[in-house]
């Protein structure tokens, strides 16, 4: 797309509530695990995650894994690469994989299939963003942020061909012709 604009979809406040929301949910739920690890997906959670952790008031510790498929295009490679693998061992672990959106599915599904496969003592999602539109694999968030049909979104983390991930706010890319 060579010329667009972005709209405001999901304003910083929001974001923000949204967020302090969940921490206390999922506070709430682990409030008896002893360590919760909390795994970001490269590079799209890391706006996320930095402020999902700091609402959580729990023993917490971080790890990440660098996946990509998008490359700088708007539809899916369908080839999900692990690119960097975590640094801990999982195994016994409670494991919770904060991620900016669910598109597809087919990252989530490639990342939970190799993360289930190490033996955690619990695995569980949180997304961001669920864009339900085009789902290909059957993946269920057991947090969810905001849940959307269709468009593409921007911010917050979350690029188009590596740009616009520290906008403050989620934007939709609107074609300008
Ligand atoms: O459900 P899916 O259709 O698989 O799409 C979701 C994934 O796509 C984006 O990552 P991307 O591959 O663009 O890499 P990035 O995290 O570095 O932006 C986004 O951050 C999710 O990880
Ligand atoms: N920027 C962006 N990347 C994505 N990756 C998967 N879905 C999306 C989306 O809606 N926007
Ligand atoms: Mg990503």
């Amino acid at each position: 797309m060579n010329n667009y604009e972005i709209e405001v979809f999901i304003s910083k406040d929001e974001i923000a509530e949204k967020v302090k929301k969940l921490g206390k949910i999922i506070t709430d739920e682990y409030k008896n695990t002893k360590e919760l690890v909390v795994i970001g997906l490269l590079r799209g959670s890391v706006i996320f995650l930095s402020d999902l952790v700091r609402e959580l008031d729990l023993p917490v510790s971080i790890d990440f894994m660098t996946v990509s498929s998008y490359g700088n295009e708007m539809e899916s490679t369908r080839e999900v690469k692990i690119i960097k693998d975590l640094d801990e061992n999982i195994m016994g672990k409670d494991v919770l994989i904060v991620e900016d959106i669910l598109d597809s599915g087919l990252t989530l599904k490639k990342v939970m299939g190799i993360l289930e496969s190490r033996s955690p003592n619990s695995l569980k999602l949180s997304v961001l963003l669920n864009k339900t539109g085009r789902r290909e694999a059957d993946i269920s968030p057991d947090y969810i942020g905001f849940e959307f049909e269709d468009g593409f979104v921007v911010g917050y983390g979350i690029d188009y061909a590596q740009k616009h991930r520290n906008l403050p706010y989620i934007g939709i890319v609107k074609e300008v012709k």
